[in-house]
């Protein structure tokens, strides 16, 4: 074969469900700026014509009809470009998840997923149908035949295939069976969530398969919060005989990110003897990117103006704080002041013509100060370190920031209970009572202020106290989405201090230097979580063993032994606190707001990890423990 030269091209898009205007604009704008650079094939992601996130509306015959409706009006949009898009297809009572390949205006073929994604947030099997290696079937259509299943396709002499997301993660990939047909060029259209450290997971299937494959491999995935948890980074890869071509920012806030290259198919290619990797991922700024989109996406694609917060001063509501102001940073950088001031829709730009007379850190306070209204809400427990600390965070980003205290609605609603049980309420007899008062009563102001604003309200629940339920049920847990549930305290307190040193966030010294702490009861108490709890970084072992791990209670309990985190009795103390409360509380965490996936797993019963509400609590097992 002489040497062909192809340029290809893959887009990050940032879909909605079911929002067709948005999808085929940024499909229309991806396949547009495509054809300015003179590319052969365009890839497009998974499932991007009705978005990856439409769960059991699958299900539904009339999306497939009129998810193919649109796929025909994409069709017309590809002049002299072939161009590869996501959409689900029925055949029959079956529905599959396919890449559909369109050639100069016309329909060529569509591949079908032969491995569906069903670990952790996936449930793919739920919707779609797998298709079997090796087979090409036909199926019709709005009156028209189309062929589908594995297929070839070959473009200027060069042969290609498809894995489509899952397919490439598992070890009988369909690229071990396209070398053998000559296929030179592989495209894989994803919808890979945001987990930390997950890219270079990614980078390693495309590079590596590119040299094991002697192939040309370009990836394409989502882009942003498409459907309110999950949050895709927009990656796009370019791979050949195992070398990078090309890998763009990960996590930018535009709606097409397009990245081109040109490739020559020859007969003898130089395939890479050592594959250069990508340097250790920066979890907490990846993080922090991924928050950053994460909030500014379900802002704009809820039509929210902005956000509020009740900011205690500690560790969760000032990560919120600080993830709002990075937002706005980001969002800045990323898109300019003007884009991103008209990306969010809540104020005419002529409002904002002042701008032009502000430094870049003036525009960002300000928006900020548009953005993101917190209040403090003191009671008689509350200590002056948190207010300052609450205060100096919310002027040092430009925050809104109110301040007020509590205490009469606490004796008000203590006093009714008082007297209708005719006995005074004492902390020595009701103390979990009295601490749950005080959390519940910051939830109706604060929900005043995010109703009049017509804001998101921010909670701060973390997924340490997620695990065991150290929360006040609509008192702390109340709001409307829950951005950092997804990530541990330990993470947090350590990001924390990373955000100050090195993303300069210098109102984070305040609480960078408090002990956690739900100040609930009276000062002299000194209550920390961790002297309620037990040390943290304990239990985020405990619940990694337990549940990403899956080891039984009394294999977490040797594992815990053999570190020497600990002596024995304390270690069984720990893990009957753990379990019992863990399974006490799994009905609060299907209450939380709607979380952000952002670590390798969550506990978020709806997606990562399903749990019985009602259980015997690891009984027997605790018992067994507790005789070792
Ligand atoms: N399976 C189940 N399904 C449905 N409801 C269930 C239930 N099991 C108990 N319940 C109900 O749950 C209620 C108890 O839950 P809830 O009222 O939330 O309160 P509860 O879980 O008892 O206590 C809250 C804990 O969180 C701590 N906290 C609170 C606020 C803030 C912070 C902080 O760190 O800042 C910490 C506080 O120190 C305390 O240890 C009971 O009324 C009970 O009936
Ligand atoms: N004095 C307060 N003013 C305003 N909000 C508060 C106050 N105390 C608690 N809250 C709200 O309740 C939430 C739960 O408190 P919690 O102690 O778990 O978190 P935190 O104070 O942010 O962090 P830390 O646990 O590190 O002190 C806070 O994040 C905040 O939203
Ligand atoms: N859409 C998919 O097939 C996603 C599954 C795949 N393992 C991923 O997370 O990237």
């Amino acid at each position: 074969m002489k040497e062909t030269r192809l340029t290809l091209a893959g887009a990050a898009l940032n879909q909605t469900p079911l929002d067709w205007d948005n999808n085929l604009q940024n499909i229309k704008d991806a396949i547009t700026e495509a054809i300015t650079h003179n590319v052969d094939i365009l890839l497009l992601p998974e499932l991007c014509i009705t978005g990856y996130g439409c769960e059991d509306l699958f299900l539904s015959p009339w999306l497939g009809e009129e998810a193919f409706r649109k796929l025909l009006l994409v069709k017309e949009w590809c002049a002299d470009i072939t161009v590869c898009v996501g959409v689900h297809v029925w055949i029959g009572a079956q529905v599959y998840n396919t890449a559909c390949v369109i050639k100069n205006k016309e329909i060529i073929g569509f591949t079908a997923k032969q491995f569906l994604a069903k670990d952790g947030i996936h449930y793919e099997p739920r919707w779609f149908t797998e298709w079997p290696a090796n087979q090409v079937g036909e199926f019709e259509m709005l009156g028209q035949k189309y062929k589908i299943g594995d297929l070839i396709y070959e473009e200027q002499g060069v042969k290609y295939a498809f894995e489509i997301c899952e397919d490439a993660w598992r070890p009988n990939r369909p690229a071990e069976r396209h070398m053998a047909k000559g296929v030179q060029l592989i495209l894989n259209p994803s919808a890979s969530h945001f987990a930390l450290s997950k890219t270079d997971l990614r980078y390693r299937l495309v590079v590596e398969a590119s040299k094991k494959y002697q192939c040309t491999y370009v990836y394409a995935n989502l882009l942003g919060n498409e459907a309110g948890k999950v949050i895709y980074d927009g990656e796009v890869l370019i791979a050949q005989n195992g070398h990078l071509i090309k890998r763009n920012e990960l996590l930018c806030f535009k709606n097409v990110d397009l990245e081109v290259s040109e490739v020559s198919f020859g007969e003898n290619p130089t395939i890479a003897e050592t594959i250069t990797y990508l340097p250790p991922i920066d979890e907490n700024k990846e993080v922090m990117a991924a928050l950053s989109l994460g909030l500014f996406d379900y802002m704009r694609k809820s039509h929210s103006r902005g956000f509020v917060l009740s900011l205690s001063g500690g560790a969760d509501s000032s990560l919120c704080a600080v993830a709002v102001a990075e937002m706005v940073r980001r969002g800045i950088e990323s898109l300019g002041v003007v884009t991103f001031v008209a990306k969010t829709q809540l104020f005419p730009l002529k409002d904002v013509a002042y701008f032009d007379t502000l430094s870049e850190d003036q525009v960002a306070r300000e928006l900020v100060g548009r953005l993101l209204t917190c209040a403090y809400q003191g009671t008689v427990n509350s200590s002056d370190d948190t207010y300052n600390s609450a205060k100096e965070l919310a002027a040092s980003i430009g925050a809104v920031f109110y301040s007020w205290t509590i205490d009469e609605q606490v004796k008000g609603y203590t006093s009714i209970i008082e007297s209708a049980l005719n006995r005074p309420l004492t902390w020595a007899e009701d103390d979990v009572t009295l601490q749950n008062i005080q959390a519940r009563v910051r939830a109706p102001s604060i929900w005043m202020l995010a109703n009049i604003k017509g804001a998101l309200l921010l909670a701060t629940s973390n997924r340490s106290e997620a695990a065991v339920g150290y929360a006040t049920m609509d008192g702390d847990t109340a709001g409307s989405i829950s951005p950092i549930a997804g990530i541990d305290k330990s993470f947090i307190r350590q990001l924390l201090v990373w955000c100050q040193t090195e993303l300069g966030y210098e109102g984070l010294q305040y609480v960078n230097n408090l002990q956690p702490s739900a100040e609930l009861r009276p000062a002299k108490e000194a209550q920390t979580d961790e002297k309620d709890l037990m040390p943290y970084d304990i239990l985020n072992q405990i619940e990694r063993l337990a549940f990403y791990d899956r080891f039984a209670p009394d294999e977490v309990y040797d594992k815990l032994l053999e570190a020497g985190v600990a002596d024995g009795e304390t270690i069984k103390g720990w893990l009957t606190k753990f379990y019992s409360l863990w399974s006490r509380n799994q009905w609060k965490r299907e209450r939380y707001a709607p979380a952000f996936h952002l670590d390798d797993y969550s506990l978020d019963p709806r997606s990562w990890l399903r749990f019985p509400i009602l259980s015997g609590g690891f009984r027997d097992e605790l018992k067994q423990i507790g005789e070792k």
